[in-house]
């Protein structure tokens, strides 16, 4: 199997300017690898820098250390940890995908167009950036009355799903999920399990982390757990 992204050493350490240059671990000597087509599920104690290490892969923070190697499309084999800022956006645009359990939101963008928004950047036309955003809308069950109307007051559950269908509605090389399914019901849950299967065969490499390990363990591939700062494999 071709491995599609490979971690090693990854560490990022935060310096606390403001508490007189106070260091705290983010995480620390991670190594991992994901194949093509491939679902990796990370767990672990809160606070243990799961969200640390995804967002390093997506560049949300810069790694202090460590590579994080990547099989582009377009640029062939680059290490992330230390990208030019500007193959990291063109890369996001085109290539990699996150979802976060936290919608951010440009203002005055309504639900349809914040859905359109990452196929109109991969070069679909108008209508068909439309339809395909109003159908996984409708997948994740988004009421039709609130797709013209701006996220700011969709409830947790909704804004979720929001992102999820803008996440989902093209096909990433790479998908990274964020607890994909903090605050959803189990009829929610299942529409995200769809979804993902669909990716899967299509070839998509997702890294997902979970709190919900009974939903983890009906969608990945293989498991990590993340303890005192170790990655490790669960077999
Ligand atoms: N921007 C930041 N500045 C300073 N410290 C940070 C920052 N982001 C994360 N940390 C710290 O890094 C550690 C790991 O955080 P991270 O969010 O990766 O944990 P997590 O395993 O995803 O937790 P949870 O399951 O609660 O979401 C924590 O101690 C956190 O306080």
């Amino acid at each position: 199997m071709t491995a599609l992204i490979q971690v090693d050493q990854l560490e990022k350490t935060f310096l606390m300017h403001q508490f007189g240059e106070k260091r705290i671990t983010g995480c620390r000597g991670i190594g991992f690898t994901a194949h093509k087509g491939e679902f990796l599920g990370i767990t672990g104690q809160s606070g243990s820098g799961k969200s640390t290490i995804i967002k390093c892969i997506y560049r949300t923070y810069l790694p202090s250390s460590g590579h994080i190697r990547y099989q582009s499309e377009r640029f062939g084999l680059l290490d992330l940890a230390d990208a030019p800022d500007r193959t990291m956006l063109a890369i996001r645009k085109e290539e990699i995908g996150y979802v976060s359990q936290f919608l951010s939101i440009m203002p005055r963008m309504t639900a349809l167009e914040f859905v359109m928004e990452p196929l109109l950047d991969m070069g679909k036309n108008e209508t068909k950036a439309r339809l395909r955003a109003r159908d996984m809308l409708a997948h994740f069950n988004l009421r039709e009355a609130l797709w013209d109307t701006y996220p700011k007051t969709f409830s947790g559950g909704e804004k979720l799903r929001l992102n999820l269908a803008r996440a989902m509605a093209r096909q990433s090389r790479l998908l990274l999920l964020d607890e994909p399914t903090a605050s959803l019901d189990e009829a929610s849950k299942e529409t995200v399990k769809e979804r993902i299967n669909d990716l899967k065969k299509s070839g998509t490499t997702m890294i997902g982390i979970f709190h919900d390990l009974d939903f983890m363990e009906s969608v990945v591939d293989r498991t990590y757990k993340l303890e005192h700062g170790l990655l490790e494999e669960v077999m």
